[in-house]
């Protein structure tokens, strides 16, 4: 199967990297095209703007970061609309908000295309292991036809409906994620500045109801300071942004969401939005401790 692939970020990079590992035929787009040529090595092809990828391809893929990018990649000079026609595929896996997915969609099928959101849950390492949960809404049949690609980079592919749903499913997860991350941040430097240690807080935490992946493989590295990106902050940013603009459109109150959001918002402007998302921690301990006798 050949399969386009526009954005080589952190997990463009993995996602094509597996569909290169097992024997699918992959062009590669980048915005910064240097990008491109560790996937070279492993025996991709490059084309040099996003529709000189779909005019190549029947199905392309894109891992962008923001909605601004998967818009400028479809909709500008170059973008997918000047070669999508009927018998080619689009399937977007950037993390969106359902608007952005819609105007893609109505441009795509309205020259005859297909189209597909498809966004996913997982990081660096699922990427890597071909172990994402994709989300996917939008065209059943170009679902259908691309299951082969989403069976090498995913553990499980959800066909979620309409487009849009893909994209709301995402933002939930990843709004529940990113206020998880900031109790987990505070639990850590309350047990700290209590006189506990905070790894043994991360062992309690394994064995108890609360454990999950996220704690265990983050707590040690976030101990040491160390937020080298896997999720970079400002994504997760981006996320929250994104969910509590949802909640906004469906009247759902999200105290939580909102100050976790704040949390993210204070990192950015700390000059830590490039990190992983855990240096979120590093705002709870850059609070200045009270006075022990206040
Ligand atoms: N990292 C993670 O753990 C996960 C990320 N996601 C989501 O996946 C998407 C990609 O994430 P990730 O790989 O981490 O992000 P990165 O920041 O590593 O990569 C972003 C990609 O988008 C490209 N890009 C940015 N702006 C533009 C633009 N204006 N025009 C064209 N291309 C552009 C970048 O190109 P260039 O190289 O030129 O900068 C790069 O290829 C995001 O939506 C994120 O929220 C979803 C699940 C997990
Ligand atoms: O979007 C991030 C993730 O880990 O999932």
């Amino acid at each position: 199967m050949e399969v386009g692939f526009l954005g080589l970020g952190i997990m463009g990079k993995a996602m094509s990297m597996n569909l290169l590992r097992h024997g699918f035929k992959v062009t590669v787009w980048n915005r910064t095209l240097s990008k491109c040529d560790e996937l070279v090595e492993h025996g991709a092809s490059v084309a040099e703007t996003p529709a000189a990828v779909v005019k190549k391809c029947k199905y392309t893929i894109a891992m962008l970061s923001d909605p601004s990018a998967a818009l400028l990649v479809v909709f500008g000079k170059d973008g997918i609309l000047e070669q999508i026609c009927a018998g080619k595929g689009y399937v977007d896996m950037s993390t969106v908000d359902a608007d952005t997915s819609s105007k893609i969609n109505e441009a795509i099928t309205a020259k005859g295309g297909y189209f597909l959101e498809a966004p996913v849950s997982g990081s660096k390492k699922p990427a890597e292991d071909g172990q994402l949960v994709i989300l996917a809404a939008g065209e059943k049949a170009l679902y259908e036809e691309v299951i082969p690609a989403f069976n090498v980079m995913g553990k499980k592919s959800f066909y979620l409906g309409q487009v849009g749903n893909g994209a709301k499913m995402k933002l939930v997860v990843n709004m529940i994620m990113g206020s998880m991350i900031n109790a987990f941040s505070e639990g850590l430097v309350l047990a700290g500045r209590s006189g506990l240690d905070p790894s043994v807080l991360l062992d309690v935490l394994d064995l108890g109801g609360i454990a999950n992946p996220m704690f265990r493989m983050k707590g040690p590295t976030m101990i040491q300071g160390s937020h080298s990106p896997a999720f970079p902050l400002k994504h997760q940013q981006k996320d929250m942004r994104l969910a509590l603009a949802l909640g906004d459109e469906t009247a759902t109150s999200m105290p939580v969401a909102a100050a976790a959001n704040e949390a993210f918002k204070k990192a950015r402007s700390m000059g830590l939005g490039d990190l992983d998302f855990s240096a979120v921690y590093e705002t709870v301990k850059a609070l200045e401790q009270p006075s022990q006798k206040s």
